[in-house]
């Protein structure tokens, strides 16, 4: 299981350095090593998604984000980015230190209630993906968040891992019940993403 990346960096050192520190953790299968936990944390095998065949081919997108640091009048109090939860399996996310990132643990809420994601030198974070969450039944929820402009330039990086585009989504077994029955209907990894980015893109 072999996931290779080649980084295109732009010549700001802040957006390499995020980048790097992903391609390091990619390197050392941090993302399949997270997935291992989370199969134990399901009482699952800790290989459940590898043997499954759900990572035989995984897609990964890398997204390299800049948030300038001057808003103009008018777009005072708007987002750098707007909530929402990722599509994918997991998401691994490293910035540079500047706050902005918000997460809302009770999405269902409302008001949604907001919590800034405080820095912790040298740790990565890890969003939990809506695939993830169709297919332990939310037992694992999506992690709604958002970035807000706090008036300084900000970088981050941020790695989506996808299972095989063929792959079926459908609950796990030891995430349903009579009483808890599915609440997704079973769909192809690559067909959710390509629903997701139409919904986005037509917005
Ligand atoms: O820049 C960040 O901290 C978050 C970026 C993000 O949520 C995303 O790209 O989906
Ligand atoms: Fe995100």
């Amino acid at each position: 299981m072999l996931l290779r990346i080649r980084i295109a960096t732009d010549s700001r050192r802040e957006s390499e350095s995020s980048a790097v520190k992903i391609k390091d953790c990619l390197e050392q299968n941090v993302g399949f090593r997270l997935i291992s936990l989370i199969s134990l944390a399901l009482n699952l095998d800790e290989n459940f998604f590898t043997k499954i065949g759900a990572l035989d081919s995984p897609v990964g997108f890398l997204r390299l984000l800049h948030y300038p640091g001057e808003i103009p009048e008018s777009k005072k109090g708007s987002y750098g980015a707007s909530a929402h939860s990722d599509y994918v399996m997991i998401t691994l996310l490293v910035t540079d230190g500047v706050p902005g990132l918000q997460i809302c643990r009770e999405k269902d809420r409302s008001p949604q209630l907001w919590e800034d994601v405080h820095h912790v030198e040298g740790a990565l974070i890890v969003n939990i993906g809506d695939m993830m969450e169709r297919w332990t039944n939310c037992t694992f929820r999506s992690t709604v968040h958002r970035v807000v402009a706090v008036g300084q330039e900000r970088y981050s990086a941020a790695f989506f891992l996808n299972p095989n585009y063929d792959c079926v989504v459908e609950c796990l077994e030891s995430c349903c019940s009579e009483t808890s029955p599915p609440r997704f209907p079973p769909i192809k990894s690559g067909d959710y993403l390509m629903e997701q980015i139409r919904v986005a893109y037509s917005r």
